[in-house]
């Protein structure tokens, strides 16, 4: 069946310069301009290709398939929907921003959809020179909250394990944002001691203590216009929380020594790997700084839930090693890879690959080359708990439990924790599942 599609629509979608495309409700391609056909192909006759397959190579829809469908979304709200997806396109893959909206006839019911792609310049999805890689639905969706969260003013905070790539992250956010010509000015909260706090964040003025010879800007005043990254932001004391709170609160702050105070422009990315929620319960965070700092939180993924990224972040990090030379990973080395923890995420994959490049003579890098931590998990994840095949649900849980217990070192009560369960239904289920509570031990 042929939709007749109104010839003043086609020539829409003609003059714009990105690819975009008129889908049915069912999501057959009606008609492709230009720019679409040059980038994905052409789809044919129309209605004859269907939108997931062209641009996925899916064989069910998108919501179907675990992602997003701005289709779905829009068919449902009758509103413009907005998504971050990665598309097939000859040259490989590409992060697209999608618009999704509907086109109504006389009547006023929807009777296309109007697909715009927009090359999404968050992330990239082959090696590149700088900034983010990464292409698993782990690593897409935080690009698709870093997407939404950008163009507002709104303080993120970027929670994940060290190593993670918050920084890249913290970045990204404000080459995304309206101030991308101002100032990123990054802040190791970690590093800084009481009496270095104010001054660093602050400056100060002339005389203000003993080796002050000259006024000095502080960082809040070099991110004028910018974003200012406060990095591991529970690692700052109680005393200098009540400090930023402050600051945050009236934004205004004063020099060391000045009178004056100062108008603070900023845009405010925070960063932990701490569980600041926990902290706030147990006092060592105040709630209402949380609060101000939390308008916007990010979980990112560690290495170990995007193994599907470590061929391409190798690729890349060997690339940006910048040895002189092409090195590239055996299957072996690459195997042993993904079965390894990395708890130190993708810092110390960069650092593996540094160490095996200066071991390697030739142009490959070989499990030899790999430290033993490394070769040591590839026996682990023998009896670990990522099958080869698809299993029943009960059975992974129960696999993965047993793996848990059998490698965690500490309490029950901080496994459970881990496990984002309370301590009672992780031993019902060890009983349920008839695992031994030693497990392996
Ligand atoms: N998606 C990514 N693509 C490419 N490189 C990445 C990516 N994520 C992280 N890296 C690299 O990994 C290293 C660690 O990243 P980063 O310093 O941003 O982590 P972090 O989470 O801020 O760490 P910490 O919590 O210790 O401050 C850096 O060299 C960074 O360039």
């Amino acid at each position: 069946m042929n939709e007749k599609i109104p010839a003043e629509v086609v020539s829409i979608i003609d003059s714009f310069g990105q690819p975009a495309v008129i889908i049915s409700r069912d999501y057959r391609i009606l008609a492709a301009n230009g720019a679409y056909k040059k980038e994905y192909g052409d789809p044919g006759p129309s209605g004859e290709s269907l939108c997931y397959r062209m641009s996925h190579h899916y064989q069910l829809p998108c919501d179907q398939a675990g992602e997003t469908c701005p289709l779905k979304a829009c068919r449902e709200t009758g509103l413009l929907q907005r998504d971050l997806h990665l598309h097939h396109t000859p040259s490989g893959e590409e992060h697209v921003e999608v618009e999704m909206m509907p086109v109504r006839g006389e009547s006023g019911e929807p009777n296309f959809y109007l697909e715009i792609m927009h090359h999404s310049r968050l992330a990239s999805s082959e090696p590149t020179e700088s900034g983010l890689v990464g292409r698993s639905s782990p690593f897409n969706r935080v690009l698709e909250l870093v997407r939404r969260v950008a163009p507002s003013e709104a303080a993120a905070l970027l929670l994940g394990e060290s190593g993670t790539g918050k920084e890249l992250v913290a970045q990204a956010v404000h080459d995304a944002s309206s101030r991308a010509k101002g100032p990123f000015v990054p802040v190791e909260c970690s590093g800084l001691t009481e009496s270095l706090f104010e001054s660093e964040l602050f400056g100060h003025e002339k005389g203000a203590f003993t080796g002050a010879q000259a006024q000095k800007i502080g960082l809040v005043e070099a991110a004028r216009g910018g974003t200012l990254f406060l990095d591991e932001i529970g690692d700052v004391p109680l005393s200098l929380q009540v400090k930023l709170l402050r600051l945050l609160e009236t934004r205004t702050f004063r020099r060391v020594g000045g009178i004056e105070p100062q108008k603070a422009d900023f845009r405010l990315v925070c960063a932990t790997h701490r569980g600041l929620k926990k902290m706030v319960e147990t006092g060592e965070f105040r709630s209402d700084l949380f609060y101000r700092i939390n308008a916007f939180p990010i979980t990112i993924p560690s290495l170990r839930e995007r193994v599907e990224d470590l061929p391409l972040l190798c690729e890349n990090l060997l690339r940006r090693l910048n040895i002189g030379r092409t090195l590239t990973l055996s299957a072996e080395a690459l195997d042993y890879l993904r079965a390894y923890d990395f708890p130190g995420n993708i810092r110390e994959l960069r650092n593996i690959l540094e160490r095996a490049s200066l071991l390697t003579d030739g142009d490959v890098i070989l499990p030899d080359h790999l430290p033993d931590e490394c070769r040591s998990g590839m026996q682990r994840s023998v009896s670990g708990p990522m099958p080869n095949e698809i299993i029943p649900l009960d059975e992974m849980e129960r696999r993965y439990l047993g793996w848990s217990v059998a490698r965690f070192q500490g309490e029950k009560r901080d496994l459970a924790a881990r496990l984002g369960v309370s301590e009672r239904t992780l031993y019902r289920k060890l009983q349920d599942l008839k695992i031994p509570e030693e497990a392996g031990h």
